[in-house]
């Protein structure tokens, strides 16, 4: 039973898989010399001078042990914390046993760049049974972040440009500033409503609807009442489906596929994708009903991303509805997350926040609402989101399984269908190749700085890398930097007075074990009352 669950993936990783023609890829095998090649996954492979392992000689945990890791140790839910500890006992390379599956976990940036890499043509991350049993039952399409093989590269090829494309992606900033001054308002409103005035509650929460409504923006150019007093009630199920999908997914792959129609929670499961699919689908449906009435009317059709997809009819209908379901739900919880840990940080850390403001009001003063030529100018904000994305990093562990080729990673060769786990987390804390890997340090991503000059590429690759990387990087980045920079133009924030600490756990993501409440000082009253005195002094 165990060995599906973790075999088909996201019990803590996200997974993919590389592809080439050849039996070895060749970058690797030129590397290493290969001539002969492994004829069982059993024996030791001789390859000109060097001696490659099997992995049969590679040494982890047994299933046993695993189990008692993840459950008798208390690490299912901190799966994050699992990578640095079993790091310590087994180095860099180790396999997890769980049944007749194996897991390779890779903790050094080196032999993360080796399997990168290698990466083929159409990479996989897992099969993800139980998104795509999902879409099978329903009769979806995949999205991105499901859909395999030549399939996954059209739908990239389609997605990609308005995604990733900076001229694109800049010209989302009027929509997302408009979405930070309403979280600004609610940021008031909660002070005064909730906070005494100072006090902001659940800041994570808050974020969620900020970043749907932010996404939603760049997605329908629609605005969705997120950030209203009250907020509808809709949002609020779609919010909190994202966070139920996320937390049944790594319970759902303990079971096989078989049984998956008579647990409680699957139909639960089924349930919260429904109500996925629903929101997105009235959304298409309400754009394809602005075009037609437009072409109605003979105007111009203009617009962006839903509008463009569905006007250049690279997709059907049912695939546009796919691919939207997913990047909705990959929006929401990344950018709010990685938002909520940089202002939990810059709350503790009052000289980081101070220069940050600094830098943030040299570059717009006064009223000016910061662009995205201007964050352009802003070395110390993108420095922070780094530092954050290093210790927080969203996708604590992502992967790659080799579908049909062998791989060389260190001193061993790999047989096709390896699962490949990549412990970003473990190797964030490595003091290898982070000094004070503990702290929160933005400069040491400053350019010039020494430290960056000695960093590794692959010490702290957060939104994953190559051909299948994160699609919403440079949008969760411009979210990212929009708020982050207006809210120290408008606030001092400073940590909850409870003295409260805030910890990770891994829910297929990374999250705040516990809420993040902070208090919002309004720079704007300081500022008024400093010219105020200023003008009773004259
Ligand atoms: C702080 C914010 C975010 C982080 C850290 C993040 C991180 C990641 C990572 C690590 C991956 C896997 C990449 C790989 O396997 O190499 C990924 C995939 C993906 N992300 Fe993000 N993400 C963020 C925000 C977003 C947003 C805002 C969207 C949507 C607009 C999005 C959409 C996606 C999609 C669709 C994929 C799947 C790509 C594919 O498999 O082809 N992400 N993300």
């Amino acid at each position: 039973m165990f060995s599906k669950c973790f075999s088909r993936t996201g019990l803590f990783i996200w997974g993919s898989r590389m592809e080439t023609n050849t039996g070895i890829n060749k970058a690797t095998s030129s590397f290493y010399n290969v001539e002969s090649r492994r004829d069982s996954s059993t024996h030791t492979v001789l390859s000109g001078s060097n001696k490659l392992k099997t992995m049969d000689e590679l040494h982890g945990p047994s299933f046993l042990t695993s189990l008692y890791w993840l459950f008798g140790k208390g690490y299912f839910p901190i799966t994050h914390q699992m990578q640095i500890e079993h790091n310590k006992i087994y180095g860099p390379l180790w396999k997890s046993k769980y049944g007749p599956l194996v897991i390779v976990n890779v903790a050094s940036a080196d032999l993360i760049e080796q399997v990168l890499r290698q990466e083929g043509r159409h990479p996989v991350r897992t099969d993800m049974p139980h998104w795509r049993g999902y879409r099978e039952l329903r009769k979806q399409a995949y999205g991105p972040l499901t859909e395999m093989g030549a399939e996954w590269q059209r739908i990239r090829s389609i997605l990609n440009p308005r995604m990733l494309k900076p001229k694109h992606v800049s010209m989302y900033t009027g929509a997302i500033n408009q979405v930070v001054t309403d979280f600004i308002h609610r940021v008031d409103w909660l002070r005064e409503m909730k906070g005494d005035g100072v006090m902001v509650n659940d800041l994570a929460g808050e974020l969620y609807k900020f970043a749907f409504e932010g996404i939603c923006s760049v997605l329908f150019e629609t605005r969705m009442g997120c950030l209203n007093e009250h907020v509808p009630e809709e949002t609020q199920k779609f919010i909190f489906s994202v966070g139920e999908m996320f937390r049944l997914s790594p319970i759902i792959v303990l079971f096989p596929k078989s049984v998956w129609p008579y647990l409680p929670f699957w139909r639960h499961f089924v349930a919260v994708w429904d109500h996925l699919f629903k929101v997105a689908q009235e959304l298409v449906e309400q754009k394809i009903a602005e075009i037609e009435k437009k072409v109605e009317k003979g105007e111009p059709i203009e617009g962006e991303y839903l509008t463009h997809l569905l006007v250049s009819e690279q997709m059907s209908v049912t695939e546009v509805l796919g691919s939207i379901t997913e990047l909705l739900l990959a929006g929401v919880d990344t950018t709010s997350n990685t938002i909520s840990w940089a202002l939990y940080h810059l709350a503790r850390e009052p000289d980081i926040q101070e220069k940050l403001h600094k830098e943030v009001s040299s570059i717009c003063p006064g009223d000016q609402v910061p662009t995205s030529d201007d964050i352009a100018r802003m070395p110390w904000l993108k420095a922070i989101v780094k530092e954050t994305l290093r210790l927080y990093p969203v996708v604590p562990g992502n992967a790659r399984i080799t579908v049909d080729n062998e791989i060389v990673v260190g001193d061993y060769i790999f047989p096709k269908k390896t699962l490949f786990h990549l412990c970003h987390y473990a190797v964030s804390y490595d003091e290898k190749y982070f000094s004070q890997p503990y702290t929160f340090r933005p400069e040491r991503w400053l350019r010039g700085g020494e430290e960056k000059n000695r960093q590794h590429p692959f010490g702290s690759v957060p939104f994953g890398f190559g051909i299948r990387a994160c699609l919403g990087k440079r949008v969760a980045e411009l979210e990212m930097y929009l708020i982050l920079s207006r809210l120290m133009k408008h606030f001092e924030v400073r940590p909850d007075p409870s003295g409260a600490t805030v910890k990770p756990v891994t829910r297929t993501l990374l999250v705040p074990a516990s809420p993040i409440n902070l208090q919002f000082l309004d720079r704007r009253v300081e500022q008024d009352n400093a010219v105020a005195a200023k003008a009773e002094a004259i």
